[in-house]
């Protein structure tokens, strides 16, 4: 595990949409191997809309949390927290400093051909052979040279997982990352990211709307509502998960009449 930094009350910065944000000038050397994130007394605002008031949260090294809530609850807020995105905070935050971020949109840029939006980024000197092992890893070794426009929906978000494992997170943030795919690509990319999950040992935090998903994927399902976390659930199914297994369906239903679905 990379050391941490503390990002304490009220900083602002740029915002900037990079893929692997960089520590902020405020970074200190602080041992963080006992977790992936923590998170304390965490409050974002929007003008006096408060979205995030006083959350706290403990990620652990290599644990796949999920994250649910209605819409507007401040999902996406709290991971772009996270992902060192938004500095307007007041709280503690403490993450990994090795960290990668991929969204509902693959973000690739047109201009580059696939292998260098792949190490985009990085310092140094574009790193083919790097690129070309992630690539392959998601299932895109023939697609290193070719434009982005060129992709599918689902390489393209393949191309946008490679480009967050070149980076070697020990916390990885997904954001939708499979909403916009359709049914049997979503099922696809889902199951390799529960693979690159398996393989690499990062942390991974998910937002999702899905129920289902959550819980095939994730140790532990979280609800975000009302500016803070109101449900904290392990999931403990063997995988791979069985849709249809009682305890599936039961925890299933315990999460929905949690989002309000009863
Ligand atoms: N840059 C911003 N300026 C003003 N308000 C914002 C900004 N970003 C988010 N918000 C507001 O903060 C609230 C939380 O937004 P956020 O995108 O985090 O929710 P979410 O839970 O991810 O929603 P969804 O599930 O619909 O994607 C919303 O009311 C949103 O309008």
């Amino acid at each position: 595990m990379a050391t941490g930094f503390p990002r304490s009350v009220t900083e602002s910065a740029p915002d900037t949409d990079q893929v692997t944000p960089e520590p902020t000038g405020v970074a200190v050397a602080t041992a963080a191997a006992e977790s992936a994130a923590s998170v304390r007394g965490l409050t974002k605002s929007f003008g006096d809309r408060t979205v995030l008031d006083g959350l706290d949260l403990d990620i652990e090294p290599g644990q796949f949390v999920a994250l649910l809530g209605p819409s507007g609850c401040g999902k996406s807020t709290l991971l772009r927290i996270l992902a060192d995105l938004d500095h307007e905070i007041s709280g503690e935050v403490r993450v990994a400093q090795r960290r990668a971020v991929a969204f509902q949109a693959p973000r690739l840029l047109p201009w580059k051909r696939v292998w260098r939006n792949v190490v985009l980024g990085l310092r140094g000197r574009p790193d083919r052979a790097k690129a070309v092992a992630a690539l392959e890893e998601v299932g895109l070794g023939h697609r290193v040279d070719e434009w982005p426009k060129v992709l599918s929906g689902g390489e393209a978000q393949r191309a946008s997982l490679a480009r967050a494992l070149v980076r070697e997170p020990d916390l990885l943030l997904l954001d939708e990352p499979f909403s916009a795919l359709d049914a049997l690509t979503r099922i696809k990319v889902q199951a390799l990211v529960g693979e690159l999950w398996q393989r690499h040992g990062c942390a991974i935090l998910l937002v999702t709307h899905d129920v289902e998903e959550a819980l095939l994927l994730a140790d532990r399902v979280l609800v975000l509502d009302g500016g803070g976390i109101v449900h904290d659930q392990l999931v403990e199914h063997p995988r791979p998960r069985d849709v249809a297994a009682p305890a599936f369906v039961a925890q299933r239903a315990e999460l929905l009449s949690w989002l309000g679905v009863h």
